[in-house]
């Protein structure tokens, strides 16, 4: 603890607890010595208290059972029986999960990368939908052009995040150049950021390392970790490092490679967004990738955003794309732009298309041709992704490996 918090933090010790301070402030508050013995962990707690769907009970029914009978209970949290996915089977489709099973598994599970849900259609739902109304859009993140071509048409875009200790995001670059926000609401996330010029190469485990778990974030942190932050790695490449804790927003600019391990159980809000600044990265790149899409937009914009059309229209297609809005910027964007050169409109509306649409979106699980895939559905491109299902947010990305449009 740093001096000026250690003062501020026995001035308050004093004022609140005067009697632990006659004995010497660290002696009488660690008198105990509870720090070391007590074991706060939920696990193995039995608990016999009756629990109530906080959803389905009446007010009239709870006053009846509980309040006028005196008789505790705990009221189960909201969305205890919706279904959230936390990945993908083999075939492309979502798996999803009630909350109360994976509520469950976060506290007693011992997996290397535990289940991690990541649910962007919970806004489809009437029920989910309600989270909606448990948070805003930072105010620093106004702009959000995808939303001209209109809600269900758009690609996926905001994401419900909820994941137990060790499981998190491996290394890679959010889709179509975009950036985003992530709001963690409890729990902490280790973060890893590298810029936009680092070779992929250099950022991924060497094959073997890790086997199945390749791009899993917790194995990302055990072999590349200590890789990148030896004193011989470049500085072009620096790493930015944090811990986000609760009430803390990363912002993660577009291009930028990140990778996210929760450290405790954790719940974040998290979007990605096309503004003022990035547009023309991301405009160019779905262009590039998303031609079908591009279309829609671009009609979208003449009739309600001509000043966007003068931007898009002087977009240099054939240059190479830095994620700086000045057109003179020579930063160097990732190499995976190629990645993205296919129409994959027909496969990125959501979870409720005819199955043989599903199907095309597909490669398999561990697509050598793409890189790599998380318990997300996460497939890669260089690290790179087009952004895809609307049900699954690195399903931004998996048409582009899929057969019909292979680079
Ligand atoms: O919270 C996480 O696991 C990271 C999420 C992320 O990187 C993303 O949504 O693009
Ligand atoms: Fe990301």
């Amino acid at each position: 603890m740093d001096r000026k918090t250690l003062i501020r933090i026995n001035q308050a010790k004093e004022k609140a607890r005067p009697e632990l301070c006659k004995e010497g402030i660290d002696s009488g508050w660690r008198k105990f010595g509870f720090y070391e013995s007590f074991c706060t962990s939920t696990e193995g707690i039995v608990e016999n208290i009756p629990r109530v769907d906080g959803n389905q009970i009446t007010i009239k029914k709870f006053i009846e059972k509980f309040e006028s009978t005196y008789t505790p209970c705990k009221l189960a949290r909201k969305y205890r029986n919706q279904k959230f996915k936390c990945g993908e089977d083999d075939d492309g489709y979502s798996v999803k999960i009630k909350m109360k099973y994976f509520a469950r598994y976060m506290t007693d599970n011992k997996d290397d990368s535990p289940l991690y849900i990541f649910d962007s259609s919970f806004s489809d739902h009437v029920k989910r939908k309600r989270l909606l109304d448990d948070f805003e859009v930072p105010r620093m993140f106004p702009d959000d052009y995808f939303s001209l071509v209109g809600e269900s048409r758009r690609p996926p875009y905001r994401w419900f995040v909820m994941g137990p200790g060790r499981s998190g995001t491996g290394i890679h670059i959010d889709p179509l150049g975009t950036s985003a926000w992530n709001s963690l609401l409890k729990g902490h996330k280790r973060w890893c950021l590298f810029p936009p010029e680092t070779p992929k190469e250099l950022l991924k485990p060497s094959q073997g390392e890790a086997w199945k778990q390749k791009g899993e974030a917790i194995t990302w942190f055990t072999y590349v970790y200590p890789k990148v932050s030896q004193p011989g790695w470049p500085e072009k490449y620096k790493m930015i490092e944090c811990v986000q804790r609760p009430g803390d927003t990363m912002f993660v600019p577009g291009g930028w490679w990140h990778v996210v391990l929760n450290l405790d159980d954790t719940v974040a809000v998290t979007q990605n967004y096309c503004s003022r600044v990035n547009f023309p990265v991301v405009w160019k790149k779905t262009v590039k990738g998303r031609p079908k899409l591009s279309r829609k937009w671009y009609k979208a914009m003449q009739l309600r955003r001509p000043d966007l059309i003068k931007v898009a229209d002087s977009v240099d297609m054939n240059k190479n794309d830095g994620y700086t809005s000045s057109s003179s910027s020579s930063s160097s964007s990732s190499s995976s732009s190629s990645s993205l050169d296919s129409d994959s409109d027909s496969v990125w509306s959501d979870d409720d298309q005819p199955p043989a649409a599903k199907k095309q979106r597909k490669c398999p699980p561990d697509c050598e041709e793409c890189g790599n895939r998380n318990d997300k559905g996460e497939l890669r491109n260089n690290g790179e992704s087009a952004i895809t299902s609307k049900s699954n947010p690195y399903d931004r990305s998996s048409n582009s490996c899929s057969p019909a449009n292979s680079r």
